[in-house]
């Protein structure tokens, strides 16, 4: 698979140099500085997390916002391998219910963050359009405490997906709708990669 950066017009404007998640190392280097995460995956959720641990002060952008956010571990155990373990047992809709009702327990409500989730389960939802849940590594108490900004993107948002996805990456990044009016340094792009499973992704009908 490739780097998915869309070319989209805004990116002239930004004035800071934007890397893809693929070109990040080390939230290190970016101690200090405002930076501008394009995309909430589990890549965007990371690397503002890392930027967060690191001094960095991290602002997202998101354009679909609903979206399900499992944690990674429940009680040290990988949230998927629970899944995988019940799932031989239990119908889907069933196991879907136990890791929300986990979720909600160890991530409050997430719509609260102005993350909504799909009204299909997590694993459902995986089956029928190949999106993968975003699992919480801690970035969610970084939202929560304000250390990581967020902002929904100003146009589209739920539906036309697909084709308008480079323009609309576009005017996140011009926007830069994230409150104190400061500029960032520098946008990390974490909108995925293109390749054989984006098509497969993208070819059925996206949610809902
Ligand atoms: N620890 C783990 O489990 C990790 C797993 N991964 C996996 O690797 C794969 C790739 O992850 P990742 O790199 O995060 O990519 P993803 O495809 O999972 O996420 C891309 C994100 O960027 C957004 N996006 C895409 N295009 C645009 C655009 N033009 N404008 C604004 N937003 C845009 C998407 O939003 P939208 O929904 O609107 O399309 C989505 O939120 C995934 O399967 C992921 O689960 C990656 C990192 C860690
Ligand atoms: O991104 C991964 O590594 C996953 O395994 C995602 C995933 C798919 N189905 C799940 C059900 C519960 C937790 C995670 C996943």
């Amino acid at each position: 698979a490739e780097p998915h950066v869309p070319d989209f017009p805004g990116m002239q404007q930004f004035a800071g140099r934007v890397l893809h998640t693929c070109e990040y190392k080390c939230g290190e280097e970016f101690a200090g500085e405002k930076v501008l995460v394009v995309g909430c995956g589990n890549s965007g959720m990371e690397v503002s997390l890392d930027l967060c641990r690191h001094g960095a002060k991290p602002s997202m952008v998101v354009r679909n916002t609903v979206v399900h956010v499992l944690p990674k571990e429940m009680l040290g155990v990988s949230t998927f391998g629970i899944a995988m373990a019940l799932l031989k047992w239990l119908p889907v809709q069933l196991v879907d219910r136990f890791i929300l009702a986990a979720a909600r327990l160890t991530l409050g409500n997430t719509s609260r963050l102005g993350l909504r989730r799909p009204k299909t389960g997590p694993i459902e939802l995986k089956n029928l359009t190949g999106r993968t849940p975003v699992l919480d590594v801690g970035t969610l108490d970084h939202i929560k405490s304000g250390k990581i900004k967020g902002g929904r993107s100003s146009e589209g948002g739920d539906e036309g997906r697909g084709q308008a996805r480079g323009r609309q990456g576009g005017a996140a990044v011009r926007r830069n709708n994230t409150g104190d009016g400061l500029q960032e340094q520098r946008a990390v792009l974490a909108q995925g990669w293109r390749g054989c499973l984006h098509k497969r992704r993208h070819a059925q009908n996206p949610f809902p």
